[in-house]
């Protein structure tokens, strides 16, 4: 049984492949918080700007089996011509991704991208996989598409991660997690501050920023 909080067409907004279409598969649960208010502070990962309880968005649900849930993701995907992409996020969705569901998004053409905190290993298949790192949170993913770390975070300090391989490394400014217009947030504004003049003393950091908050969409 697979748990899906929200399902939803959009522009992935962060890291190397912002701009690109693609459909959101947003799991419930996550091994790093518990998704509610009251418990956030007292939370190894304390930040979240995502709400992963339940399966009450908008098309969620709880799916029986993985060509349930890919037939549902596939009726998201436009019929035009480009190569149809499924982003798992969540929540964490490797609580929940697996070697079946990966290939019933293969099946239909999916290119598979997976945002994750690194915690859980990682199926065989993954097209695109994207590590973003919490707090004091051991990484167990040793190699990724892209180390997309939230900062600052005082207990996950950039020079930690860079014994992990990757293709991008990105800084991704934390902003305030129930705050969704940027020009409203002036804690993301000094962050992105902080992570800017980090890449320009460390080139192998890039600057990444929420696109989709920016710009108003999902
Ligand atoms: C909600 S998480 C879900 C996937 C996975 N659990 C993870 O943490 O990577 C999706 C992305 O949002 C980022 N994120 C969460 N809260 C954020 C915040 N307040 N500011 C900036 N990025 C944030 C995460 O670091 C991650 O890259
Ligand atoms: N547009 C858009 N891009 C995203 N990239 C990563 C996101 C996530 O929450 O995992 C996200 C998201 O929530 N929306
Ligand atoms: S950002 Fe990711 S790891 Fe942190 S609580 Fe949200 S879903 Fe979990
Ligand atoms: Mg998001």
């Amino acid at each position: 049984m697979y748990r899906v909080k929200e399902a939803f067409y959009t522009l992935q907004g962060e890291g190397a492949q912002a701009g690109r279409a693609a459909v959101f598969c947003r799991f419930s649960k996550c091994n790093l918080w518990n998704g509610r208010e009251q418990d956030r502070e007292s939370a190894v990962c304390n930040f979240c700007d995502t709400d992963f309880v339940g399966t009450d968005g908008q098309n969620g649900g709880r799916f029986a089996t993985a060509d349930e849930l890919a037939d549902h993701i596939r009726r998201l995907w436009p019929d035009a011509p480009g190569r149809p992409y499924v982003v798992c996020t969540g929540g964490e969705p490797l609580l929940q991704l697996d070697d079946a569901l990966i290939a019933a998004f293969h099946a239909r053409g999916f290119e598979v991208g997976v945002e994750t905190n690194g915690t859980l290993p990682a199926p065989a298949g993954i097209d695109w996989l994207c590590v973003s790192p919490k707090a004091d949170a051991e990484v167990v993913i040793r190699q990724c598409d892209e180390l997309k770390l939230v900062f600052p975070q005082p207990l996950a300090p950039p020079e930690r991660f860079e014994g992990i391989a990757a293709s991008h490394y990105f800084l991704s400014p934390m902003a305030t997690p129930t705050v969704t217009e940027p020009e409203l947030d002036p804690v993301r504004q000094r962050n992105t501050r902080l992570a800017t003049d980090y890449c320009l003393a460390h080139p192998r950091w890039r600057l990444t920023l929420q696109m989709h908050k920016i710009i108003g969409i999902d």
